[in-house]
């Protein structure tokens, strides 16, 4: 996905490459990867930006998840999404990572993706790339906030500065919390789809990272002019 069709022709006027974002996901069904869109929307600042939707690779062959009666026809929606290669990583200035929170942490699919980066890492490749988490999970407690700072602390290792959301923008008074995005996507025992507020509060994440992405952007362009 690329969030404006004006990107290339914005960065030939202005000779300025553009603000990568890569908003990187797993979901099955499809409640993370609705709060991945909402995190892209929010991203796509202006002409200056590019935004990226990918997915990490499955560890279950796609097949039985096609087949799964449950989540058969939302799998197929995502399975649309490319799947991140390592130039989408190596090239991304900013990258949000979302995931279901499984077992009270980020799915296990994130984790291999993340520690498969390991050769990258240590090339420092992840150095002061700005980065932002999002989560779903399906009871009230059942672990956002450990997912979220999950996802953190993998970003952290990687070197990556991180924008918190905060208190940033009013919609986290009322949804998402000041460590990412989240929604909750059982209520009283029934399946629900990520909030309007939710959405709203994932798109103020994709807003504020990329936000954080171009004040980091800007400084090194100063610095390079006054070196
Ligand atoms: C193996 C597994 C473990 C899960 N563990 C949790 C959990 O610890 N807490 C929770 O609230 N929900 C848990 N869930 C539910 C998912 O987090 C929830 O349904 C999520 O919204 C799915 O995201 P998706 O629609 O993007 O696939 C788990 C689901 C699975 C399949």
């Amino acid at each position: 996905m690329t969030s404006n069709p004006t990107t290339n022709d914005e960065a030939a006027r202005t000779g300025r490459s553009q603000l990568r974002v890569l908003v990187l996901f797993h979901s099955w069904s499809g409640n993370t990867h609705c709060l991945a869109e909402a995190v892209a929307a929010g991203a796509a600042l202006g002409p200056e930006v590019k935004v990226e939707l990918r997915r990490v690779p499955e560890l279950r062959d796609e097949r039985t998840l096609l087949e799964d009666q449950r989540i058969g026809a939302k799998f197929a929606v995502i399975q649309a999404c490319p799947v991140a290669t390592a130039d989408d990583v190596t090239g991304a200035d900013v990258l949000v990572l979302g995931c279901p929170t499984r077992m009270g942490t980020m799915s296990a699919e994130m984790k291999c993706f993340i520690d498969g980066l390991s050769t990258l890492w240590r090339a420092g490749a992840f150095e002061d790339k700005v980065g932002a988490a999002f989560t779903t999970a399906s009871t009230p407690h059942g672990g956002h906030e450990m997912t979220l700072m999950s996802l953190a602390v993998a970003m952290t290792h990687l070197g990556m500065v991180m924008a918190s959301p905060g208190y940033t923008a009013a919609i986290f008074e009322d949804a998402g919390s000041p460590y990412g995005a989240t929604a909750t996507s059982k209520v009283q025992g029934v399946r629900v789809r990520p909030s309007e507020a939710d959405q709203t509060a994932a798109q103020a994440l994709g807003r504020r990272a990329a936000r954080v992405g171009q004040l980091l952007r800007r400084g090194r362009d100063a610095e390079t002019v006054l070196s």
